[in-house]
């Protein structure tokens, strides 16, 4: 059985701008096992960036359950954030510029972070050009933000994320403000540090072509998780391998399931659903009273 590292139940974010309330998160569930690569997909507007700030520690929800391995985000206090925002985790975000600092070279902005939390000079030293090694932006060094590419700036921001060994990564559209060619690039050392670190990865973004390459998509809608995509490798009888994905919907621990809306329409399933349960199964019914 995997360990579940993120667990998320009924999360709600709500934000209080003068009179007007927005419910960014609407009772939110998800898990996350540890060493897994998840993307989050869903329309503009439907709390991605919310799961992700509060997952980070950057944000703090209003109500539900949301721990990261020994942490409750809900009941966190100021010397516990700064610290699970330390050791934990790492997080890139989408402005390749804002993941840097302008006059720091690349060696510099990485040892940044480790600095922070009084990691010895020798250590720092072999960290940094193992992660540069690794991401290969070992040229880019001496470099700062405006003489590299915006692909290597978004590599050796995921070397920054990484600097203090966290056990999971946060990306926040990381590939937004890259062409495809680059944004392929920059997915692939997420994949790559995933599976060389062992580092959990959780990444947000609106390219299907991105959520094609990862084993899971959860899909957001209205600040709830709707649904999810796995994605497995089968091999027929010729030896032929093929991608298998398959849609799942997300069930809370009430054993609420949202029926997607397409078939709700498609067989007119209103209020009241006929249940049947059958010996490997259940049969959702429209219900045939209604006239
Ligand atoms: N600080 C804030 N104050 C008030 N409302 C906010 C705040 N941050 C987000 N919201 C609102 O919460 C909802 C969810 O926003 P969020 O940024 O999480 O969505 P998203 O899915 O990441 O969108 P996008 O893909 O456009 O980045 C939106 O309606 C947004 O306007």
């Amino acid at each position: 059985m995997s360990e579940a590292l993120i667990t998320c139940e009924s999360l709600v974010r709500i934000y209080q701008t003068g009179s007007i309330e927005v419910q960014a998160l609407q009772g939110l569930d998800l898990v996350v096992n540890r060493g897994e690569m998840v993307a989050v997909v869903g329309a503009s507007g439907s709390g991605k960036s919310t799961l992700l700030s509060i997952l980070a520690g950057i944000d703090a929800p209003t109500a539900g359950k949301a721990h990261v391995e020994r942490w409750d985000l809900l009941a966190m206090s100021r010397a516990d954030r700064v610290r699970y925002r330390r050791e934990t985790v790492g997080f890139v975000r989408q402005q390749t510029a804002s993941n840097l600092v302008p006059y720091l070279t690349s060696r510099q902005v990485i040892d940044l972070p480790m600095t922070a939390a009084r990691k010895p000079a020798r250590a720092r030293r072999q960290r940094t050009s193992e992660l540069l090694e690794a991401l290969g932006v070992a040229d880019c060094a001496d470099r700062r933000p405006a003489e590299m590419s915006g692909g290597q700036q978004q590599r050796v921001a995921i070397a920054v994320a990484l600097a203090n060994r966290p056990h999971v990564l946060f990306a926040d559209e990381p590939t937004g403000e890259l062409d495809s060619a680059t944004s392929a690039e920059v997915f692939g050392a997420l994949r790559d540090v995933n599976q060389r670190y062992g580092v959990t990865v959780v990444v947000v973004t609106h390219d299907p072509g991105v959520s094609g390459q990862v084993e899971r998509t959860v899909a957001i809608r209205d600040g709830r998780t709707s649904s999810e995509v796995l994605r497995r490798t089968a091999t027929n009888e010729d030896g032929d391998t093929h991608v298998i994905a398959e849609e799942y919907a997300v069930m809370d621990r009430a054993g609420r399931v949202q029926i997607p809306r397409e078939y709700r329409e498609t067989l007119h399933l209103t209020n009241r659903v006929r249940l049947a349960l059958e010996a490997d199964h259940v049969r959702i019914h429209p219900d045939r009273t209604l006239p």
